[in-house]
């Protein structure tokens, strides 16, 4: 089939390179003309795993193009995709201008029988709505509309689109479903699981998804704070309940909250759906205040071990990106909690392997490192926010050789407390023990911790 796609962003590229490599002839369209410039040149702007060899072999295979002009690159698609950003409003919903001027952008182009698949996260409703502006733009009703919602996750999304767990797309027009069919054909041959259902449901379903994988999130970072005070490991306590397969092991990873950018703009937008629908989503509404106020939380937990001195303290923030394999620093929770303790008097050195440029755009007053044996030197504390494998593999004693100071605020849990009791740190991580370095014994969370966070909440709010 002929496929077009609008966005050429994370989800535009995967899903353009993947359609190409299930078969079809993909042009991908951006409006940005140096993202285009740059990708006809053999360049991927994103980081992603995978993608650059997959565009690579599909370029050579004469299906995939790449182009800045919409008119001319819809005009003979069997589908076009929209995949262009829907990013939050300051109320919670989210901004459908984006998706709205794709449309309008292909209404009079395309050609009849067309079926227009929306791909970007859009709240329920949307696809009606859309239906209208086209239908206006156009004059005539010679158009389908799908919607298509997307589940992959960066870092993993050539696997998560080739080798997906189901796929799911949704239209009032059975003559949009058979095209979506013979689409998704050779995903379904191998196995996979395409299920039909309507526009609205198909948009309910993608936020439903995500706000209760956030969930998940969620609720282990609660049991983790409990275990804090109680002495408890959240680690056993996820494992232990995961075995139950009602519960799952997956998304139970106690860290610094959910960042990227889809959980905290898909919950944000869940909720404001319910809030207009006269529906509350008051789990989700908790959620998104239980996340939002998690950086600050984590922050004042360094601060408190530093006591006196966190004023004019260094620390070194291992990991920018909001999730590990990813260039993405869209609501990353580093990002939000880096200026709590600047505004406590920190100064940062920092280092991620693949996100210091993007995170260089957000944030000031950073000294951004070589790696992570350079962030540490001569610092007073070390705090672990992206789960890079090239973390993990740190040899702690050199780490800790480098560093000034003795604390290591490991907030992904990438080592156990008990690694740490011959070497000469303090170490905090999630929802388990302390380990305090001269003694090397484990403790429970300090009542002082939380005098300290109720001094810093009564300032002014940080980010
Ligand atoms: N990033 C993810 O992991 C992910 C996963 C599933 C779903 N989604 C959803 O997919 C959508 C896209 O997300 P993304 O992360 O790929 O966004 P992105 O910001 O990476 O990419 C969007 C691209 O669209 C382009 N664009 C915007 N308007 C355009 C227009 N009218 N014509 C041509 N190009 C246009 C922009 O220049 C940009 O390059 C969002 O709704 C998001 O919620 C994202
Ligand atoms: O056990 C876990 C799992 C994830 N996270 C955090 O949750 C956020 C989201 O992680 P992940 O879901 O892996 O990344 P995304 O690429 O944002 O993918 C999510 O959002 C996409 C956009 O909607 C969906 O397509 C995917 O299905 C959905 O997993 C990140 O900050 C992770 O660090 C945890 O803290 N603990």
């Amino acid at each position: 089939m002929r496929l077009s796609i609008i966005g050429a962003g994370y989800v535009g590229l995967t899903t353009g390179a993947c359609l190409a490599e299930l078969g079809h002839h993909v042009i991908c369209i951006d409006m940005n003309e140096e993202r285009v410039a740059r990708l006809r040149d053999g360049e991927v702007p994103i980081y992603e795993p995978d993608l650059h060899d997959l565009m690579t072999s599909n370029i050579g295979a004469g299906r995939l193009f790449f182009s800045a002009d919409t008119a001319t690159s819809v005009a003979d698609a069997d589908a076009v995709f929209i995949a262009v950003g829907t990013p939050s409003l300051v109320d919670g919903d989210i901004d459908l201008s984006f998706v709205q001027e794709a449309a309008r952008g292909i209404a009079k182009v395309i050609k009849p029988n067309c079926v227009v698949v929306v791909k970007s996260t859009v709240v329920v409703g949307t696809c009606k709505a859309l239906r209208e502006i086209i239908a206006e733009e156009r004059g005539a009703l010679d158009f389908s509309i799908a919607s298509n919602p997307e589940f992959l996750r960066e870092g993993t999304a050539v696997s998560d689109f080739l080798e997906p767990e189901r796929v799911v797309f949704g239209s009032d027009d059975p003559r949009a479903c058979a095209v979506l069919e013979q689409i998704y054909k050779p995903l379904a041959d191998r196995g996979v699981t395409v299920m039909r259902t309507s526009n609205a449901n198909a948009e309910l379903i993608k936020y439903s998804a995500n706000a209760f994988l956030a969930l998940k999130i969620g609720f282990i970072n609660d049991v983790a704070n409990l275990c804090e005070q109680v002495g408890g490991d959240v680690s056993a306590v996820a494992a232990g309940i995961g075995l139950d397969s009602r519960i799952g092991s997956a998304f139970l990873s106690a860290g610094p909250g959910f960042g990227g950018s889809c959980f905290p703009k898909d919950t944000r937008a869940f909720a404001a759906t319910g809030r207009k629908h006269d529906a509350p989503q008051g789990l989700i509404e908790t959620l998104i205040e239980g996340n939002e106020a998690r950086s600050q939380m984590l922050a004042e937990r360094v601060l408190a071990e530093l006591g006196s001195d966190a004023d004019g303290a260094t620390i070194a923030v291992l990991g920018l990106a909001f999730k590990a394999n990813t260039d993405d620093t869209r609501e990353s929770p580093s990002l939000a909690l880096i200026p709590w303790l600047q505004k406590a008097g920190c100064r940062i050195k920092a280092h991620d392997p693949k996100a210091m440029m993007e995170a260089a755009k957000q944030l000031d007053d950073i000294s951004f490192c070589e790696d992570a044996y350079d962030a540490a030197k001569d610092s007073d504390g070390v705090i672990v926010l992206t789960e890079w494998d090239e973390y993990r593999r740190l040899d702690l004693a050199r780490l800790a050789g480098t560093m000034r100071g003795s604390l290591l605020a490991d907030y992904r849990n990438l080592w156990l407390p008990s690694d740490m009791t011959d070497l000469d740190l303090t170490y905090l991580s999630i929802g388990r023990p302390t380990i305090h370095h001269a003694s090397g014994t484990a403790m429970v969370a300090k009542p002082a911790a939380r005098k300290v966070e109720r001094s810093i909440a009564a300032g002014s709010s940080a980010g």
